[in-house]
């Protein structure tokens, strides 16, 4: 989508957002979004295996491009080891429904880690930011989470798809710049972030349209050496 469609749409939804915040609506109690520093130097402990990376000779961060988004119909949690899973989070600290319940199931621990940073963290700091969260020790599942924080609540009391849409670019931005620090600093046989898979974020109980979403993504710039493409991988309907 051009960029200027996107913004039109995200002004005319932040409007009829602020014409509507004293209404009962569920996704009118919500103020306009505030810009938020992104979160610095989040600690991240690594227990995986190794595995190379063919980037990993790479460090200059001059932009180059744009983020690439592939997508593909599949199971996002079959992806192969190492692969960074990215789903779209609240800052309340809870994955109890949709995907996100799903990763609770299947990541315990990292569940864990993801609601105990919600629980030390103001949500108007979570807001925009992310959380990369490497594979639990001992898990059949070695994969890496990601969590872009572009709502503070769920439920009725979620944030408008606006102040989602506008979470988002910072909020992957900061993602990928902690799998670049991650990847860098893991030295020797240490296992580093593979490819890079997502489910198609916001389009369901965040009730964004997929292509809003898809459109900031593809706006992101990326640099030499950075993840150069997201593969999302959807559920095949009906
Ligand atoms: N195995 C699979 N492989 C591939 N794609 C799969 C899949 N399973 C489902 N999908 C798709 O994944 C997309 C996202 O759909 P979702 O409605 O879940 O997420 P969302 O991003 O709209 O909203 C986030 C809030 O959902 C939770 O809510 P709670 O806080 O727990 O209440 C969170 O915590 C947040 O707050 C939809 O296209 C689903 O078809």
């Amino acid at each position: 989508m051009a960029t200027g469609t996107l913004d039109t749409w995200i002004r005319s939804e932040q409007s009829n957002t602020s014409k509507k915040r004293k209404s009962t609506k569920p996704d009118d109690n919500h103020a306009p979004l505030k810009r938020t520093k992104l979160d610095p130097t989040p600690k991240l402990h690594s227990d995986a295996p190794a595995k190379s990376n063919p980037d990993s000779n790479q460090t200059t961060s001059a932009t180059s491009a744009t983020l690439k988004v592939t997508e593909e119909t599949g199971d996002l949690f079959a992806a192969p080891p190492n692969t960074l899973l990215i789903h779209a989070c609240n800052c309340t600290g809870s994955w109890s429904a949709g995907i996100a319940q799903a990763f609770k199931l299947h990541y315990p621990s990292a569940y864990q880690t993801y609601s105990n940073h919600c629980k030390a963290t103001d949500p108007k700091d979570l807001i925009g930011t992310a959380q990369l969260i490497p594979p639990q020790a001992g898990s059949t599942r070695k994969h890496f989470v990601g969590c872009l924080f572009t709502s503070r609540h769920y439920g009725r009391r979620k944030d408008s798809p606006a102040a989602i849409l506008e979470a988002t670019g910072p909020a992957m931005r900061d993602l990928l710049r902690l799998v670049g620090e991650f990847n860098a600093g893991v030295s020797g046989d240490g296992e580093r972030v593979g490819e890079v898979w997502m489910c198609r974020v916001h389009s369901g109980l965040f009730r964004v349209p997929w292509s809003k979403t898809r459109g900031v993504l593809e706006g992101i710039e990326v640099g030499v050496g950075d993840v150069e493409g997201v593969r999302v991988v959807a559920l095949e309907e009906g």
